[in-house]
């Protein structure tokens, strides 16, 4: 069956359907990881987004138990250039189609990518929706227009109770923006005894619990979305270690007075380099953002740049000058994509060490 794929600026691009047909309005873009579709699609990061993989071959692997980094995935939709229906891999359980349509995302097969991903490198990201065959395009584009992007995705990705993850080393709150479970998977394997926390709980609360340290999870939007998360984690620097990713990054820099801003097309893919700027070391990491730090804006700040991305010359993390506060705006848990930062967990561990004498 046919399908459309309608971009704001009119453009119309026609595929094959594939998932379900819960069309729903999203920012279209781009990632340009070769392998990983099934953690892409379950990232909650991606909430209100359409996402595009310009790696042509998708769902030739399937779809398996394993791999997903949420339990429900929030993309709004999938864009494809080649799918696959007969998987080939002994993990698999079922076609992503199949999955698709469980999980109630739409995709789209068999339009040009490459095209697609050139426009949104020139004009930016932009709305779109996928759409049936005989949708009047008119009236899309021009609801399209109208529409405003979403400001309540945290609110719709984040656990909306407190709840343990057991274990028997340092006490750690995990506030879930929409955490991918490939940081609670590298936290519980480093045998942190987790608190997940919704993204709105109050400092005095978490610090209720003596953590040794709070990490600040990725999680999908603008981060000024999140005000109350702002004021949270300003009020928790100077009292515990904090480690952000991602969106707990963005937060971090705000709390600390620094600004952000909204990257033309972002960063999403498993392959982009990053360097160290206190060791010279290139790092290829595993990102999905689409808003970043302002460079500038750190010159008021105590926090300092520690990466910067090689491609775009972007921030990439930071650190606090007189707190045991530091943040990257890649995944150290790559899930999917290359391991070169993983080691940035076993310096929380160390950290969480050094400050927390008593434990
Ligand atoms: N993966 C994330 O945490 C992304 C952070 C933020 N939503 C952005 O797009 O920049």
């Amino acid at each position: 069956m046919e399908r459309l794929l309608i971009l704001e600026d009119g453009s119309v691009y026609k595929g094959t359907a594939f998932g379900s047909d819960n069309f729903q309005i999203g920012e279209l873009v781009f990632n340009t990881s070769m392998t990983g579709y099934q953690e892409i699609l379950t990232d909650n990061s991606y909430c209100g987004q359409i996402v595009l993989m310009t790696y042509p071959l998708i769902g030739n692997y399937g779809v398996n138990r394993d791999d997903n980094e949420s339990i429900i995935p929030a993309v709004f939709g999938f864009v494809v250039k080649d799918y696959c229906d007969e998987p080939n891999n002994w993990r698999s359980q079922e076609t992503l189609d199949a999955y698709l349509k469980r999980v109630d995302i739409p995709g789209i097969y068999g339009v040009d990518t490459r095209a697609i991903t050139r426009k949104l490198r020139e004009k930016g990201t932009m709305r779109a929706t996928l759409a049936a065959p005989d949708a009047d395009v008119e009236e899309i584009v021009h609801t399209l227009k109208e529409t405003d992007f979403l400001h309540d995705q945290v609110k719709r990705v984040s656990s909306s109770k407190i709840f343990p993850i057991p274990n028997r080393g340092k006490k750690v709150v995990l506030m879930d923006f929409g955490a991918k479970m490939g940081i609670v998977r590298e936290l519980s394997k480093r045998n942190c005894d987790l608190i997940v926390v919704p993204y709105n709980t109050p400092a005095d609360v978490i610090m209720g619990f003596h953590p040794d340290g709070v990490v600040l999870s990725n999680g999908p939007g603008n981060p000024e979305d999140v005000p109350e998360a702002i004021e949270t984690v300003r009020q928790l620097i100077p009292q515990t270690v904090v480690f952000g990713i991602c969106l707990g990054h963005q937060l971090i820099s705000l709390a600390c007075g620094a600004k952000t801003y909204k990257l033309k097309f972002g960063h999403r893919g498993a392959n982009h380099p990053v360097v160290d700027l206190k060791s010279g070391t290139v790092l290829i990491t595993s990102q999905n953002h689409g808003f970043a730090v302002d460079i500038d804006s750190l010159k008021n700040t105590r926090l300092e740049m520690t990466y910067q991305a090689l491609n775009d010359k972007s921030c990439e993390g930071v650190q606090h000058k007189d707190y045991p506060c530091f943040s990257m705006q890649f995944h150290p848990e790559a899930s999917a994509g290359p391991l070169d930062s993983e080691n940035l967990f076993d310096h929380f561990m160390d950290v969480l060490e050094k400050e927390n004498h008593y434990a």
